[in-house]
């Protein structure tokens, strides 16, 4: 926990200062007030103990604002630095341990825990540094009146107290509970917006708000929990107390009885026992906001553990960020992420596998069984073979998404291992197979991957991704906003966004992933064009889900259950090659219909090997 705090705990140590040093003026009041009293029966002047007066109000009453004000703003530093600690770390997790979590409960943990932060920078403070204090100065004069009733009184307040110190984990834990119900809260809510349209068409509104309602019913569960043991801590303080004044009024009065001490400094010591309340109950709020802190904390860390990538640009552990001292407007400008370094080589990019075995996860089935080919540029390459054959993870393998368990991958010769992974993926431009568009404008959308392309590249990609007309025809051209996940565009409009986008990037391998829906044919037919063309100079990798895509290959590699079966032109596989024969007697033949206009080449009649 301290992690989090060292950074500023000057600042804190001086907000608590200055808090003490206000709270202090105050008490100086009633003297100077007794004096001005005073003066007024004597009928002295009082102009200069007045101004004394009015001059130590203003000063304490600004001091003591000025102390507030330092440690509420070093709680939102402390607030902001985790929460720039941690989205730094986010957005470079690895994949798998993405698919491992739950992003909305990520997201929870950026936005609602480390707000927890706040109260333990200020109130815990504070609460701790005061009431320790007046707890110190008034147990002093305690032990000055009597030893031995002091000796009482701490005993009694020790026993209640560590009583009540077994409440403190269950508010920790309470708090961790209540803020995990808030993650499924988030992430119940990102899985309902991820799909809109298909919860509505389910008419799965009730049951999900019913789902998110429980998540919220739970977090309300366990704050009142928290809230349940914070209130017995509390009421320990005013129970020990209690019970000490009566353990001191019993042996005290035998002390009087006896002797040992006055009358006077019994009752002067039960005075200084209810002058102890309020510091006790300081540092019993002190010790549960802690608690609150800790478990937001432990949430914090759990995520900051996670695995990153090492994209080998500026650290974002800079010593600005751990401070959080800065203004917030130069966040994402910095030249953090992918948008790095131009790619090494040039010219289109070869890609190599060697035997490369593969499975997502160590519980899970291999998904590549020493798959094996060469792929020399540019030139088009597609992948066919049933779903599920591993055509995808080749992608995945390649960018890096996935370590390979077994084998080697090359990208121009050289294992991607060692390649530094922002270059490695600065020469490629992925095209998925659901071609995600961003919220945002069509020109954000387009400028994701090469945020410095300039008008005129934006312009020729438009062009060449047969964007242009779309572009004109939307009601504010490039500037028009597409919706949550590019909603307002068409699937078509779709991908051909996410085709110039990764051609804007200018990349040496284009993998693109054929969407399985169908596209018009007019569109299908663009697209294809566009592909050819870039193939000319690009080395384009294409999974391939429709025959005239195949047949526009210059190789083709049939995947089967994680091998590669067979390499080889159509042509050459419709003769060769059982599956593919198969596969494009069936599996392509409805592409190829809905686009008849596609293919010239004679083989392109449905291959009936
Ligand atoms: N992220 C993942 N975690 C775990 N398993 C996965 C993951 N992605 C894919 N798989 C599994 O790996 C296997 C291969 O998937 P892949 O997406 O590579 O197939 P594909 O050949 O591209 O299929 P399709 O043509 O249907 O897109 C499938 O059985 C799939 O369930």
């Amino acid at each position: 926990m301290y992690r989090h705090f060292r950074p500023h705990r000057a600042a804190v140590a001086f907000g608590a200062f200055l808090t003490l040093i206000g709270a202090a003026s105050g008490l100086a009041q009633p003297l100077a007030a007794k004096a001005l009293v005073d003066r007024l029966g004597a009928d002295d002047s009082i102009t200069g103990i007045l101004v004394l007066l009015t001059a130590l109000v203003i000063l304490g009453t600004a001091i003591e604002s000025v102390g507030a004000y330092v440690l509420e703003r070093t709680a939102e530093s402390v607030v902001l630095a985790a929460r720039r600690t941690l989205i730094g770390r986010l957005l470079r997790l690895r994949l798998p341990e993405v698919e491992r979590t739950q992003p909305g409960d990520l997201m929870s943990r950026v936005t609602s825990d480390t707000t927890l932060l706040r109260a333990v920078t200020t109130q815990s403070v504070v609460s701790a540094a005061s009431g320790g204090l007046t707890f110190i100065a008034t147990i002093v004069l305690m032990a000055l009146m009597d030893p031995v009733l002091l000796c009482v009184t701490l005993g009694v307040i020790v026993l209640i107290g560590g009583a009540a110190s077994l409440a403190m984990p269950k508010i920790a834990q309470a708090t961790r509970r209540a803020q995990e119900a808030v993650g499924t809260i988030s992430t119940a809510l990102e899985r309902a917006f991820g799909a809109f349209r298909t919860l509505k068409a389910s008419g799965a509104e009730r049951r999900e708000t019913e789902a998110v309602q429980e998540a919220a019913l739970e977090a309300w569960r366990h704050g009142v929990r928290a809230a349940k043991w914070q209130s017995v801590a509390w009421s320990s303080v005013g129970l020990s107390v209690q019970v000490s004044f009566l353990a001191v009024l019993g042996i005290g009065g035998a002390r009087v009885a006896s002797g040992a001490i006055s009358v006077s400094t019994l009752v002067a010591f039960l005075l200084f026992l209810f002058y102890l309340i309020d510091p006790v109950s300081r540092l019993v709020e002190a010790a549960s906001q802690y608690q609150v802190g800790s478990a937001a904390i432990a949430r914090i860390v759990q995520a900051e553990r996670l695995e990153t990538e090492e994209l080998e640009t500026e650290e974002l552990e800079t010593e600005e960020l751990r401070t959080g001292e800065f203004g917030t407007g130069e966040f994402g400008r910095e030249g953090h992420g992918t948008e790095v370094a131009d790619p090494v080589g040039a010219g289109p990019a070869s890609v190599a596998f060697e035997d490369v075995t593969f499975r997502y996860r160590d519980d899970l089935p291999y998904v590549h069984h020493g798959v094996s080919f060469d792929v020399p540029g540019p030139g088009m390459t597609a992948f066919v073979g049933p779903s599920g054959a591993g055509k995808t993870t080749v992608f995945g393998l390649i960018e890096r998404f996935y370590e390979a368990t077994g084998g080697r991958i090359l990208v121009d010769g050289k294992d991607v291992r060692e390649w530094p992974l922002a270059e490695l993926r600065a020469a490629i431009g992925y095209v998925e197979q659901d071609a995600p568009v961003l919220a945002g404008t069509v020109r954000e959308n387009l400028l994701f991957a090469a945020p410095d392309a300039t008008d005129a590249e934006v312009r020729e990609v438009l062009v060449r991704a047969r964007l242009d007309g779309v572009v004109e025809r939307l009601p504010e051209g490039l500037e028009t906003v597409v919706g949550h996940r590019g909603s307002k565009l068409s699937g078509g409009e779709r991908q051909r966004v996410a085709i110039a986008r990764a051609l804007l990037r200018k990349p040496r391998l284009l993998l693109l992933d054929e969407a399985t829906s169908q596209l018009d044919a007019v569109n299908e037919l663009a697209l294809r064009d566009v592909v050819t063309e870039v193939s000319r100079e690009v080395t384009v990798l294409v999974v391939a889900h429709r025959l005239s895509t195949v047949m526009l290959a210059d190789r083709i590699v049939v995947m089967d259950a994680g091998k590669v079966r067979a390499v080889g032109t159509h042509a050459e596989l419709v003769a060769a090659d059982p599956l593919y024969g198969e596969l494009a007697a069936t599996q392509f033949l409805t592409a190829s219909e809905s686009a008849p206009e596609s293919v010239s080449a004679p083989e392109s009649a449905p291959a009936s090997a």
